[in-house]
């Protein structure tokens, strides 16, 4: 197979996969299934699994500590009964990752004076949100202009300023799961691909999401997959390497990692978050085409971030019956979702409870030391539950992902006005260089199935590439020099990216407004 500087001493490989997440991990296992064995991993960290990571957190009754999640909790979308199943779930089933149904209507709500029922407003938000979904329908089929979330909300008659409660709610249905704000000139998130996006997980595979709360770790199915193809120790996996360089053409791809080490190779498969390409720490040679460097500097990337306390089990002041405590702050976005680990399902008699936040308020955090945050967050829980009734937590910890260099940011968002063949631009390759990982998904962006799917595509791909590149399965990935303002509907198929999911209306369809 030809490769760049064949005379070189690097070391050589059919495909370098760059990154041990679980785009990289799938693209593997998707190589060894086509009888490719011929690869190397290299990853950044110590370990695989990337986002999907968890630390050691607390003490239980015997000193041992808890694993807590840090990136990802959830399983998004389980699956319909005749309808395609989220590819996560059956990984989770397959390892055997302990997790449980999360009952999200197992929430109490709070102001700055405690208790105060507002689950109304969800009711209102919700009638809202209903009519967006026929907006972006709209939008998509005829092929309008797309328009800020914002704006579709204010269209819709959801106008929460002035009111912290109605911002409470908003924060809770939206910046919770795109961790991205549709508030007012902050907005950064497009109505038609976000509507979209969660009609793919939510219709297509279920409403349901399942938390994780496996002491293994989440990422326990990652290593479950990549012990089907690697041994102990395999000399494959090349961790604690930091990638720098990438010189790519259409005869192959050459990598110059931190350490002087290099590799060549036939292909590459580049996984890294839209925040590392952004960055400018990865220099590639040639300079990548304007319509991908624009692509990478258009996409968004959102901050999601949890803040765990731990408190003596026998002074837990919540209702441990309760899932979720939503904290409506004069301050949109301020410590708004708190979550119980010491419940039935999760991890009884811990004393951990976690609170989370996003971009905006996650930059605050991510700036300020960890005792500022804890007292922060103590003289919320105050106001919720009492000044009286919440002692000093035993420990506290949070990661502070918007600095993390190996992903600098949790998960991408599609900004409005991006077309899909501006993201279809984030997907194609350059050359011998592919791209995969969950910001390259047209449909699942965001979530742990946009990272597989698009790591099994990258991986099959290549495969028929080395089966001989006349393979029409080989073909380059489209890519557009210009970009024009909308986005036809005929062009809503597989070469962007996209399969047919969006148009399905498998789960509760009450709402649907893609094609439905
Ligand atoms: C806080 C948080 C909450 C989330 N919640 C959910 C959820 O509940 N459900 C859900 O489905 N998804 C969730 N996600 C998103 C999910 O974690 C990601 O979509 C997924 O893990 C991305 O996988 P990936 O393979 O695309 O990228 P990554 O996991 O980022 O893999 C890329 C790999 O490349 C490595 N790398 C980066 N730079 C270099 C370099 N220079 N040299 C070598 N290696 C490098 C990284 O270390 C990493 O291992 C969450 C993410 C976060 C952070």
């Amino acid at each position: 197979f030809p490769v760049l500087n064949v005379s070189s001493t690097c070391e050589k490989t059919q495909v370098a996969i760059l990154g041990a997440g679980v785009a990289g991990i799938t693209a593997a296992v998707s190589l060894a299934n086509n009888s490719v064995s011929d690869f190397l991993i290299v990853e950044y960290n110590n370990e695989i699994g990337g986002r999907c990571r968890h630390g050691s957190f607390g003490k239980d009754g015997q000193g041992n500590s808890y694993t807590v999640e840090l990136g990802p909790n959830w399983i998004e979308g389980i699956m319909s009964p005749g309808g395609p199943t989220n590819p996560i779930w059956t990984l989770v089933q397959k390892y055997n990752v302990k997790n449980h149904f999360s009952n999200f209507s197992s929430h109490l709500t709070y102001d700055t004076n405690g208790p105060v029922d507002y689950l109304d407003k969800l009711d209102t938000f919700g009638d809202a949100y209903s009519i967006v979904e026929q907006d972006a329908g709209n939008i998509l089929l005829e092929n309008l202009q797309d328009r800020s979330f914002r704006a579709a909300l204010n269209l819709a008659g959801w106008k929460p300023i002035g009111d912290p409660q109605a911002q409470a709610v908003e924060w809770y249905q939206m910046d919770f799961e795109y961790a991205q704000t549709p508030f007012n000139w902050k907005d950064v998130s497009s109505e038609e691909f976000t509507i979209a996006n969660y009609n793919s997980t939510f219709y297509g595979f279920s409403e349901d999401t399942n938390f994780v709360v496996d002491q293994r770790g989440f990422n326990s199915f990652i290593h479950g997959q990549a012990s089907e193809f690697m041994k102990t120790n395999d000399s494959r996996l090349h961790l604690n390497t930091v990638v720098n360089n990438i010189t790519w053409s259409d005869q192959g791809v050459s990598i110059v990692n931190a350490d002087g080490s290099c590799i060549d190779a036939a292909y590459a498969i580049l996984t890294f978050s839209v925040g590392v390409l952004q960055s400018g720490d990865i220099h590639f040679s040639p300079e990548l085409p304007d319509w991908k460097n624009t692509a990478i500097q258009t996409f968004e990337m959102g901050i999601y971030t949890k803040v765990f306390l731990q408190f003596p089990p026998d002074k837990v002041f919540w209702d441990k019956s309760s899932e979720c405590f939503l904290y409506a702050s004069p301050t949109r976005g301020y410590y708004p979702a708190w979550q119980s680990l010491d419940h039935q399902d999760f991890l009884p008699g811990s004393g951990i409870l976690f609170v989370t936040i996003v971009t905006d308020q996650s930059y605050v955090v991510d700036t300020q030391d960890d005792d500022t945050t804890k007292q922060q967050v103590l003289a919320v829980l105050r106001q919720m539950f009492g000044e009286n009734n919440v002692p000093e937590p035993t420990t506290s910890m949070y990661p502070r992902w918007s600095t993390v260099p190996w992903a600098y940011g949790s998960y991408s968002n599609w900004p409005p006005g991006l077309t899909l063949e501006g993201h279809q631009n984030l997907r194609a390759n350059n050359g011998r260089l592919w791209y995969a990982g969950e910001a390259t998904s047209a449909e699942f962006f965001g979530y742990l199935q946009g990272a597989y799917l698009e790591g099994q595509k990258v991986g099959e791909t290549i495969a028929a590439c080395l089966e001989g590149s006349g393979d029409a399965r080989c073909a380059s990935e489209k890519s557009y020099e210009v970009l024009h303002g909308t986005t036809d509907l005929d062009e809503y198929m597989l070469v962007n990216g996209w399969t047919e999911t969006s148009f399905q209306t498998i789960g509760d369809v009450s709402g649907a407004g893609i094609g439905g």
